[in-house]
């Protein structure tokens, strides 16, 4: 694995007249990382990325793709594949010639029938653009990651609009990609989707990073959480729990695993029933929650 990043950013401030979008955001993408960058709405996620992507001009600082200015489009776009929210792929043509345009743009040497099967729309082949349902356009919009096994790719909300077994398909053909070398950069509002496969997340919040880091070094920060049902009023709970309505308790705590113990112990001495009992680490919603209040 390569040790120079193969993406870096530096100081980077980007300005829409006086309204400053993103502030002095430093980051690196390491080879072979999936780099999931989150963020409240507005946080200036899509602004960083364009810049990174070679569409956007810093107002200040530096971005380097491979070591090179992604404004380099010769040298650079051919080893990126870029999913946008929307591909705008022409409403008539076929999937097949959508897919043979993407090769044509890229640069990228693939074969067409490989990349339509791969992203799952071999029986719509001949189907125009226009009759093809939100979940297949989503599909094809996938493509354009898939086409060439890019060195980089980025996925912008790939899985949004598709059901649970389109989901689970495309994260298998990422996973696909991340075994022959492929780094990923993610931007989704799926939370558990960046919790379960990201490497590293950078979370945003109004033009810098609120927090950075692996999944659970964001979530470290924050106590976890057992919630549970008391069907008659009990003294001498084991913990220290908050009531959050009638016979409902929350407890947070630093030591999940001892507290459950005690909490379980208890009961079962006690011979009672925790009702709706759930328990379980910090997740990456709290820490977004937890946004607001800082
Ligand atoms: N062309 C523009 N002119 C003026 N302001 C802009 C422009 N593009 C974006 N902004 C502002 O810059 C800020 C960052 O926008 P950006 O689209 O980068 O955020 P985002 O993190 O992608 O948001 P979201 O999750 O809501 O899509 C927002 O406040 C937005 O209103």
């Amino acid at each position: 694995m390569s040790t120079t990043p193969v993406i870096e950013v530096r100081q980077l401030n980007l300005k829409y007249g006086d309204f400053h979008a993103v502030k002095d955001l430093s980051f690196e993408v390491r080879s072979g990382e999936l780099y999931a960058l989150l963020g409240t709405n507005g946080a200036g996620k899509t602004s960083t990325l364009e810049t990174i992507e070679g569409h956007r001009q810093a107002t200040s600082g530096t971005v380097k793709v491979f070591g090179q200015d992604p404004r380099e489009r010769k040298t650079v776009r051919p080893r990126m594949g870029i999913m946008l929210q929307e591909s705008g792929f022409s409403p008539d043509l076929t999937v097949r010639e959508s897919v043979q345009i993407i090769g044509t743009l890229t640069r990228r040497e693939d074969n067409a029938d490989r990349v339509i099967d791969v992203v799952g729309l071999t029986r719509k082949a001949g189907t125009k653009v226009s009759q093809l349902s939100g979940g297949e356009k989503r599909r094809l919009d996938f493509a354009t990651a898939v086409y060439g096994t890019p060195e980089l790719v980025f996925l912008d909300e790939p899985t949004t609009g598709l059901d649970i077994q389109s989901r689970d398909d495309l994260w298998e053909s990422v996973d696909r990609l991340r075994e022959q070398g492929s780094t990923v950069v993610l931007t989704t509002h799926y939370l558990e989707e960046a919790q379960q496969r990201a490497d590293r997340i950078g979370l945003m919040h109004r033009g810098t990073f609120y927090r950075e880091g692996t999944v659970h070094e964001l979530t470290q920060t924050l106590p976890a959480v057992i919630s549970f049902g008391l069907p008659v009023l009990v003294a001498g709970l084991p913990v220290q729990a908050t009531q959050t309505g009638e016979g409902k308790y929350r407890v947070q705590t630093q030591q999940l695993q001892k507290d459950l113990h005690l909490l379980l112990g208890w009961a079962h001495d006690n011979g009672l029933d925790l009702l709706e009992l759930e328990a379980g680490p910090t997740r990456l919603d709290d820490v977004f929650r937890s946004i607001d209040k800082a």
